[in-house]
């Protein structure tokens, strides 16, 4: 198994000594899709926010393709080709669409033709300033800018926020498309669980600052009851 992104013994959270989450082990290959599930305040958007660099861990490494990346640093975390669509999407509201997408781009080979292929309606706001578009066009601009970056591993935090389940239901099966095509590896946080575990690979369910589940997306999927026992924070490692 060739590890992309490897998480080992990390513990997550804003003061040293008391961690929102402990000891979180994760290894995920190219083109893998992890499904990072939990009920609020569980820790997920720490973990995301620990794995961009944006939080250092209060406790064991973050690894890229073997190569341990800087702790604390979002430079490096960029720089290795981790990427995080925050929940908040944190799009330039008064820019256009272009613009948007121009300003995130690298001498990668992702072009805004590119970008255009995944989410058509784009294309056709192009001109449009990012914030009179609809929510799902936000998330597909925020999304889209995370595509520009190249990333081998793209976080993605809440791709439902605000959004109705009908546009969730199109948004994932194109991240799970850019898994395959990219070979970028995703971690997705998502609320909606079994449309995540239905594009996803693995799972993990965090709860009471622990990972009480970790498995295969499709075998957990079959198994609801586990799932509400984790959520719980009642379950087993699978
Ligand atoms: N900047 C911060 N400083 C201190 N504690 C924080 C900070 N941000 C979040 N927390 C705490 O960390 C815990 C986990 O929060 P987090 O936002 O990671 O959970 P979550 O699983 O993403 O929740 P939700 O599903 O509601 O978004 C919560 O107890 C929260 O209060």
């Amino acid at each position: 198994m060739n590890a992309l992104l490897t998480c080992s013994g990390v513990d997550a959270g804003y003061v040293p000594g008391c961690p929102v989450l402990r000891d979180v082990n994760i290894t995920l290959e190219a083109g893998q899709v992890l499904a990072l599930l939990g009920p609020n305040g569980a820790g997920k958007t720490t973990l995301m926010l620990t794995i961009a660099g944006l939080q250092a861990p209060l406790a064991g490494s973050i690894g890229l393709g073997g190569v341990p990346v800087r702790p604390g640093s979002p430079r490096a975390a960029v720089k290795a080709g981790l990427v995080l669509v925050p929940d908040d999407r944190s799009l330039f509201k008064e820019l256009t669409v272009a613009e948007n997408l121009r300003l995130a781009s690298r001498r990668g080979s992702t072009t805004t033709e590119t970008i255009f292929e995944y989410f058509p309606e784009l294309k056709r706001r192009v001109k449009v300033t990012a914030g009179n578009l609809s929510g799902g066009e936000q998330q597909m601009l925020a999304i889209g800018r995370a595509l520009m970056q190249d990333p081998k591993v793209l976080l993605v935090d809440e791709l439902s926020m605000g959004l109705a389940p009908v546009i969730v239901e199109k948004l994932l099966p194109v991240i799970r498309k850019v898994a395959d095509d990219t070979g970028a590896a995703v971690v997705l946080v998502e609320q909606h669980v079994m449309l995540a575990l239905e594009i996803a690979d693995t799972a993990i369910v965090l709860a009471h600052g622990d990972v009480a589940l970790h498995g295969d997306a499709k075998a957990l999927a079959a198994d609801e009851t586990q799932i509400e026992r984790a959520y719980l924070g009642q379950a087993t490692h699978s």
